[in-house]
Formats: structure tokens, sequence, C-alpha cells
């Protein structure tokens, strides 16, 4: 404790000891020499500092006379020195006075030391070591201020006595201010009274100062924090008063708007009471103008009301006797009905008879179409020659005989030339078709005819032509290209398909082949069975052939599948088909049965195609044996066939038909109202041109004979024999005369091609060269 190191003990401690010995011997004994002057800008003193003090306490002693001399030798000031420290130096530099002043600076330096550390102590309260420590420094402070203002006093004394020398001083005069004078006990004993209390309390002091200092530092380092804390919140508050401030300025405005909304409201509030007011005030004035015109109005409908009960008095007589009549309606109404019943009645009888008018009419029409239909094919003529050249082909081979020699009018397509031997020969048909024209092309030029065929007319369209010339090619075709059997076919079907709301129509078909005068039903389970052609026994003079298969056909189906069972038949037949085939007539027949639904008139008619055998003359080229026998067949059957065509277009009475099997089984399809085409095939190269020439020529006699008048009166007599329409018994209509329909148009001025006729020789038919 440091007040308690106040209690001196001088005599007890070491340390005391140890000054009083630094304190004697930093006396300046006889014959020492002077201290060295300081430097001007040192310490005045500096080895005297308590460092010094402390280090001379302890070794001085005991160690030896080094330092005592240098602590000797620096006790006595300089000039300089004493000059610096303002101590009077008029007479001999006394150690005393040098001491005091020395003492009174360093006690001086003390105090300024401290109270600069005073003040450097926080002065807030609460710190009670702090504030312990600086009354401590305080009292420490006064204590040495004391003690500095004795010293100085104890200078001045000095002074003031210059006569008193001190013993033992070198110097006699200024005796009074010797040091010496310190020696004295009664003035050196509180000098070293104070030395040594400020010897032995300076480590102490500093001790307690350096931890004061410590703790000083530490509670500066709590103050700064606590400052810092400090001025945070005084932010804070800072923040907090100036958000303070700018809510009750808001709240300010706020109350303000408040206050003008309020007065606007009250404002507002008066001005609706106003319009309330005044619209309450309009509404009752509105109101009572209405009720004054309701009141009006009411006065008008009682005057109406006044006005109309005699008119519904009226009204109601009216309902009255309207009662009454309706009561009496049902009476009128039976009558009505009775009279409309007849009138209906009466209509109904109209119409019937328009309709049986319309109906007489319509098979007028139907008969009058049929007779333009005839005249237009007479005058294209019942019998037509048409030619049709195939194209070169392989078989044709190479060379000179494959050369062409068929050429055509480019202008007139019934014009084809041929060069025989060198010479050009021309011939004249109904159309010639050249190797560019297709099946479709030569399927157009007869379609009109096998159309006719539903109509109830009768149809044979013949290939003719040497055997290689294209008659199978044209009338069967290929399956990718059919010809004119399937083409045919499949226009009956759509033609009856699209009669099928009014007629009813039944296809059948029947494959035979004449061969060596033999007629055959390839469609028969016994196709090798012959067949007889015989007169039908209902004495109608139509021709049948017992045993002939019929085949209803419906489809282009059914007669693929016909045809396929027909060729069967042939090739198990025959074991060299192609060459059988050449040599037999293959007929396609077709029958096309009709009825009108409508009238139940019923047609028949009949549709012969066929590929006739090779025309070459083989029997000329000295044949033999089989095949002589088949050449003159074919020869028979192909004269005939011309025959009977000459006969037809020259209208003969007598027309051969029974002079072949084909003709007569052709008779009813070649007679009559019958048309026929013949189509003459042609191969263009040259081997061929005999036989081509002798074709042509046929085709061409065929086609130009001229008829006679005689002829056709004697035909319009047998021609009304051929009629196809058959009538049902239920109806009465008388049937129509076939002669009349039949008969031809006065005179043959109206055919065309009369140039021709003209041209070519008078009527009689020559055989057919073969
Ligand atoms: N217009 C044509 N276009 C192309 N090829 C044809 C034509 N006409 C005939 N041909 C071909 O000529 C060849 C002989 O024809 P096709 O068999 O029809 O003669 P054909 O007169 O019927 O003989 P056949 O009397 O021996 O039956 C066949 O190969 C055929 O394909």
């Amino acid at each position: 404790m440091v007040p308690s190191r106040r209690t001196w003990n001088l005599g007890a401690t070491p340390s005391l000891r140890g000054l009083w010995r630094v304190g004697r011997a930093q006396e300046p004994q006889p014959g020492m020499a002077r201290p060295a002057p300081a430097s001007p800008a040192a310490r005045p003193f500096p080895h005297t500092g308590p460092g010094r003090l402390r280090t001379g306490r302890g070794k001085d002693t005991a160690a030896g006379s080094d330092e005592d001399s240098s602590a000797r030798s620096a006790t006595r000031p300089t000039l300089a020195q004493c000059r610096a420290l303002s101590v009077d130096w008029a007479g001999p530099r006394s150690p005393r006075r040098f001491y005091l002043a020395v003492q009174v600076e360093n006690l001086k330096e003390k105090l300024l030391r401290q109270a600069q550390e005073v003040s450097h102590l926080p002065s807030e309260p609460g710190g009670t070591d702090l504030e312990k420590h600086r009354d401590l420094l305080m009292g420490e402070n006064e204590r040495l201020r004391q003690e500095m203002r004795r010293c100085e006093a104890e200078l001045q004394e000095l002074r003031a006595k210059p006569g008193a020398a001190c013993p033992g001083c070198e110097h006699s005069q200024g005796r009074a201010h010797c040091a010496h004078t310190l020696w004295s006990p009664v003035f050196s004993l509180p000098l070293q009274y104070v030395i040594k209390t400020v010897e032995v309390e300076s480590p102490k002091t500093r001790q307690a100062l350096s931890e004061s200092q410590a703790r000083s530092q530490h509670l500066q380092e709590q103050v700064a924090m606590q400052r810092q804390v400090l001025r945070e919140m005084e932010q804070q508050l800072q923040s907090s008063h100036q958000l303070t401030t700018q809510l009750r300025a808001q709240i300010a405005m706020y109350e303000s708007e408040l206050e003008r909304a309020h007065g606007q409201m009250l404002e507002e509030m008066q001005s609706l009471e106003e319009d309330k007011n005044r619209a309450i005030e309009e509404a009752f004035a509105r109101a009572q103008l209405e009720m004054k015109a309701v009141h009006e109005n009411l006065a008008g409908v009682r005057t109406n009301l006044l006005t109309l009960q005699p008119a519904l008095r009226t009204l109601t007589n009216d309902y009255n006797g309207l009662k009454r009549q309706v009561r009496g309606f049902p009476l009128l109404l039976q009558e009505a009905l009775k009279s409309v019943k007849a009138e209906i009645g009466q209509a109904i009888e109209e119409v019937n008879s328009n309709n049986q008018e319309l109906l007489r009419k319509y098979r007028r029409e139907l008969q009058l179409r049929k007779k333009c239909h005839n005249e237009l094919v007479r005058l294209k003529g019942n019998i037509r020659v048409i030619a049709r050249v195939r194209p070169v082909t392989k078989e044709d081979g190479e060379g000179p005989e494959a050369a062409n020699a068929v050429t055509f009018d480019p202008d007139d397509d019934s014009i084809i030339h041929l060069l025989h031997k060198g010479k050009p020969v021309s011939f004249e048909l109904d159309k010639v078709f050249s190797p560019r024209a297709s099946q479709q092309d030569v399927f157009q030029e007869v379609q009109a005819l096998i159309t006719s065929c539903i109509d109830g007319f009768n149809v044979c369209i013949f290939a003719y032509g040497q055997t290689g010339a294209g008659k199978t090619y044209t009338m069967e075709g290929s399956s990718e290209n059919p010809g004119i059997n399937q083409r045919a076919l499949q226009l009956l079907f759509s033609e009856v398909q699209e009669k099928a709301s009014d007629w009813q129509y039944t296809i059948t078909v029947s494959v035979a082949e004449i061969y060596n005068e033999v007629l055959r039903d390839l469609l028969g389970k016994e196709p090798q069975e012959k067949l007889e052609i015989r007169l039908c026994p209902d004495g109608s003079g139509q021709l049948y052939v017992p045993g002939l298969t019929e085949f209803q056909v419906q489809s282009v189906d059914d007669i693929n599948k016909v045809f396929e069972f027909g060729h069967t038949n042939r090739t198990t037949e025959f074991t060299n088909l192609n060459e059988h085939s050449s040599r037999s007539h293959a007929l396609l027949i077709v029958t096309v049965r009709g009825m009108d639904c409508s009238t139940g008139l019923r047609t028949t008619g009949k549709l012969n195609l066929v590929d006739l055998a090779g025309s070459e003359r083989v029997g000329k080229s000295g044949a033999e044996g089989s095949r002589l026998r088949e050449a003159q067949h074919i020869n028979k059957s192909l004269s005939a066939l011309g025959d009977v065509i000459a006969a037809l277009r020259s209208r003969q009475g007598h027309v051969p038909f029974r002079n072949s099997k084909l003709t007569y089984l052709l008779q009813d399809s070649l007679s009559g109202d019958s048309k026929t085409l013949m189509v003459v095939q042609v191969s263009p190269v040259e081997k061929n041109t005999s036989e081509t020439l002798y074709s042509l020529k046929f085709a061409e006699r065929v086609r130009s004979v001229e008829l006679g008048p005689v002829s056709r009166r004697a035909e319009l007599g047998s021609w009304s024999s051929q009629e196809h329409l058959e009538w049902e018994p239920a109806c009465q209509t008388p049937q129509p005369s076939a002669r009349a329909h039949s008969a031809p148009s006065s005179g043959t001025s109206s055919r065309p091609g009369s140039i021709r006729r003209k041209l070519q020789p008078s009527g009689k038919s020559r055989p057919v060269p073969v």
C-alpha cells in the first residue's frame, strides 16, 4: 500500500542505507576533480536519476571505487549546468545549492509528469481504482509541491546568508552558501529524508504508476468501448428523434387532410341533401301531372266504353249467328266433300285417259325411234363392211416379202390402196382402219349396232380374212386389250344397268363352233356332240338349236368364266388348237331379253359375234385329204355367206340361208331388220397381197350390191315376220304393225354413198373366191 510506505523508517531499510551511502559518495571531497561539463542538450544532471541512484545503492558499496570516482566527478556541477539551473554562481559553485536546484528541477519535472498523468486519467465517476490512483497521484503531487517549496525556501535561505561559511569549504568567500552547511545535522536531515523518501517511493510509485497505467489503459479501452456504445445509442436516439419528428409531421399532415376531407364531405352532403329535396319536388310535380293525365284518360276510356257497348252487342249477335252456322257446317262439309270427290274422280279419270294417251304416244314414239334407228342403219346400210389392216408382225419375216403393200387415203378413211404385183388397186368400203387403230377405235364403230340389240334387234358381226390377218385379235383380243366380244358384253351390262329402273333384262350367252359343217356346243357337257338347227315347233318360223347351252351372265366375271369354259372344251377336243381354230368358225351368241316394267313390253335381241375360218384359197394350192375337206367346207360356208349377204343387200326374194350351217344358224340374225357388219381383216405385207386382194374384192362386192326395187318390195312382204316385240296378254293395246315400221322410206336417194352405187355393176352377187 502506498500510504503505508509513507511511514518513514529511515534507519531500518537497506535501501535507506544505500541511499545514504550514495549521498555520501556524492558529497564532494577535497582534492576531487570537478565534474565534466555536461552537454547543453543533456539533462542538467542525468546521472542523478532514480536508476542511477538505485544502481549505486546496490553495488557501489561492494564493488569498488570506479563508480564512486565518476559519481564524484559527476556531482560537481559545471558552470553551464549551474546556469541552466539558474544557480547563482557568483561564488564558489556549492554542491549543496546545486543539489537543491537539481532537486527542485527534478521535483518540478516529476510534478509535471504526474500532473499530466492525472489529466490523462478519465474523469468519469464509477472507476474506483482509477479514482484511487488519481487521488494518490494528486496527494503525491501535493506532497512533491510542498517538498519543492521547501527546497526552494531553503535555497533562498542559503542565498540570503552569504557570510555563512561552511567548514571544510575550500573558498573563504561565500562561505555562507557553502555546501558544507548542508552537512549540518539540522539542515541535512530533511533533505536526506526527502531524498530517501523519493528514492524509496519512486520505484513503488513507478510500479504503481505502471499498474495504474495498465489499469488506466484497460479502463480507457473500456471507456472507449462504452463511449462507442454510447455514441451508437446516441445516434439511434437521434435517428429515433428524427423518425418521431417525421411521424409527427405526417400525423399533422394527415390530420389536416382529414379535416379538409371532413369539410368537403360536409359540403357534399349538404349539396346532396339539396339535390334530393329538389328531385323530390320535381317528382312530386311530375306525378301530379301524370295523375292528372291518367284521370283525363280514365274519363276518355269511360266515354269510349259507353260508345263500345253497342258495338259489343253487335259482335255478340254476329257470334251467335256464326255459332248457328257452325252447327250446320258438317252438313256443308259433307256436301263439299261429295263435290270434291266427284271432282277428284273426274280428274283421275282425266289423268287416266291422259296417261293412256301418253302411253299410246310413248309406244308410238318407241316405234318411231325404232323406225328412225332402222332408217338410220338402213341409210348407213344394214350390211356394212369395214376393213382393218393389222400391223406388220415378227411372223411376217423380213425382206421384200415383208414389205408393206397397203396404203391409205389421208382425206378419206373409207379408201384403201393395195400394191399388187406392182399395180396399185384401190377399194372403197364403209370404213378402213389402219394398223394404228386401237381396239377401242374399232369398237367405237360397232357399238351402235351392239346397243340396238337391247332394243330387240338382231345383230351379226363377222370377222373375215385370211389366216393370220387379225380376225381373232379383233373379235377376242387379249385379256389386257380385249376385243369386240368382251367390250360388247361390258357395254350391254352397263346399258342394261342404266335402264334397270324401267326395264328388266336377262343376258344369256352360247358359244359354238362350226367345223367341217358340223355345229358343236362349246359350253355343253358333250362338246363333240353334233347339233342340229331346227324350226321352232310353235310355227313362228323361228330357228332354234336343240341342246345348245345358254349361260345367263350378270357380270364381266361371268363372261370370262364362260369364255374360259368354252376354250377348255376346245382344247381338250383338238390337239392342234391353233390350226383347228383357223379352220373353224367360232360363234359367240348373246341373247338379250328385256321387259318394260311399266308396259309389260318384251323384247329379244340377238348378237352374233363370229370369228370366221381363214379365207385363204387352200383348195387351189393342191391340198389333199383332211385339209382339202376343210378347205371345201370353208369355201362352201364363206360362199354361202357371200350369197346371203348379196341377196339381202339386193333385197332378193330368196335368200339362200340353208346353203351352209353358218348362214342357216344366223338366218334370223341376217334377215329382216337385223344388222350385219363384216370386218375384213387385211395383212399389210407384200407376200399376202393376193389373199388381201381377194378379201378386199369380196368385201367391196358385198358392200356394193345395188338394191333393186323389186327386191325391196318382195322383202317388204317377208320382213313382217321378223317382229321381236311381244306384248303382255294383259295389255289390250293393239300390236303395232311391223310392216309399217320396217318399211323402208320411199326411194333410195337418201342413202349415203349413192355415187358409189352408180359406179358399181348391178346387183348380182358372185361366189366368194376360195
Ligand atoms: N391390230 C393388230 N394389232 C396388233 N397385232 C395384231 C393385230 N391384228 C393381229 N395382230 C397379231 O397378228 C397375229 C395374228 O392375228 P390373229 O390370230 O388374230 O389372226 P387370225 O386371223 O385370227 O388367224 P386365224 O385365222 O389363224 O385365227 C397375232 O399375233 C395377233 O396378235
